[in-house]
């Protein structure tokens, strides 16, 4: 690591502006790193004036966290590659769907030395019909370590100030502690763990059962369902790291990546709530995601999506029931009705005595 360690925040939608708040104020306060932080923000006009303008005269990112102050020393950067090639520490958090993209337009134009953090929910469908993980497309495209980092952190609640519990997950040890430094705070505890992959596999599968969550709201099936699609999710979650991440650990899911994340997401998540409104209003999720989140971008239908690619490639739809059903309700395979008939036979319940 570099003398003053510099830091990018690759992004700058809701996620990524309450972290930058808590990096800024770290980068401002600790020796070890340079008080200056990029953030790249892709550009946009509000009221006729650049976004990148608007948060660098008044330090706040109007339109994706309102309300709130972003440190001075948060600089936001236009162009990817101005703001990611000095960085020592890049910190990637983008809906998940642009992450190849911006891996194209990086790779090359960064400090070989560097190291990744991801913060991004989601995966990509990988050739030979599987998926892979984001950590694992930055790492391939750019040649450099990425951990990852997951948890119960609605962003307008971290950004708030209120007390939240986050995982790291980190392979190689000798980055955990730069790694804690940048992103603890008295607010926002951080636990680091070496158990990376499936770190990031709860923090991707979460949001599909929370779409599953919200259509049981929409149902107004009440809080047992709801209690019973949580457990069956949290059960497929752990089949899912069995099957296709054999060597994870169990404990990983009590971490706040896992059961806490699970919970915040199925109760106060944007998946959530734009699946109630789904089975409320009988519109489109491509409609609700413009008319409800105002350029936020939901993640859940479409890992939704790319798990069931990989599940459906492997001949494994029925082991996983509830991920199954989530995926044809969303693209309108099935009504959100018949949720609880996909369920209801769950291979968790067929346990020999
Ligand atoms: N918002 C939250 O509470 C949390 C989000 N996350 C995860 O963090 C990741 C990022 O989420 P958010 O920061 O909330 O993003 P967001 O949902 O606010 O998405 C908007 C961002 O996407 C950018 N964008 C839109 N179109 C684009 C394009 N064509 N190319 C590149 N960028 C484009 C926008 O400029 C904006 O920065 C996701 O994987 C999410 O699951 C994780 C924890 C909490
Ligand atoms: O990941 C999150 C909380 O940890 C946010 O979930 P939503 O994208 O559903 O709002």
């Amino acid at each position: 690591m570099a003398e003053k360690v510099n830091v990018c925040i690759v992004g700058s939608g809701n996620w990524g502006s309450a972290i930058a708040k808590i990096v800024g104020a770290n980068a401002a306060a600790l020796p070890e790193f340079e008080e200056r932080v990029t953030m790249f923000v892709y550009e946009e006009m509000i009221d006729g004036k650049k976004l990148t303008e608007i948060i660098n005269e008044t330090h706040e990112n109007v339109k994706y966290l309102k309300g709130h102050k972003l440190p001075t020393n948060v600089v936001a950067v236009p162009d990817l590659v101005e703001a990611a090639k000095n960085a020592d520490i890049l910190i990637f958090v983008v809906p998940h769907q642009f992450i190849p993209n911006f891996c194209k337009q990086l790779l090359g134009k960064i400090k070989p030395n560097a190291i990744a953090i991801s913060l991004i929910k989601g995966f990509d469908k990988a050739e030979g019909g599987g998926i892979d993980l984001i950590s694992h497309i930055i790492t391939r495209h750019l040649k450099i370590p990425c951990a990852v980092l997951m948890g119960a952190n609605l962003a307008n609640e971290v950004a708030e100030g209120n007390f939240c519990e986050t995982t790291i997950g980190c392979t190689d040890k000798k980055y955990g502690k730069v790694l804690r430094d940048l992103f603890q705070a008295n607010h926002f505890r951080v636990v680091v763990v070496e158990d990376a992959d499936a770190v990031e596999v709860c923090g991707a599968l979460k949001n599909i059962v929370a779409c599953g969550a919200g259509f049981v709201d929409g149902l107004k099936l009440g809080d047992n369902t709801k209690a019973a699609v949580i457990r069956l999710g949290l059960m497929e979650m752990i089949r899912f790291v069995d099957v296709f991440y054999p060597g994870s650990k169990l404990s990983t899911f009590f971490e706040s990546c896992g059961v806490a994340d699970l919970i915040t997401t199925c109760y106060g998540g944007r998946n959530r709530r734009v699946s109630e409104a789904f089975v409320t209003s009988g519109k489109t999720i491509e409609d609700l995601e413009k008319e409800m989140l105002n350029g936020q971008k939901l993640q859940g239908p479409p890992t939704a999506e790319e798990v069931n690619y990989m599940l459906k490639n492997k001949g494994l739809e029925d082991k996983f029931p509830l991920f199954t059903a989530i995926h044809k309700i969303c693209t309108n395979q099935l009504k959100p009705k018949d949720l609880i008939d996909c369920i209801r036979n769950h291979p968790e319940h067929m346990q020999t005595l």
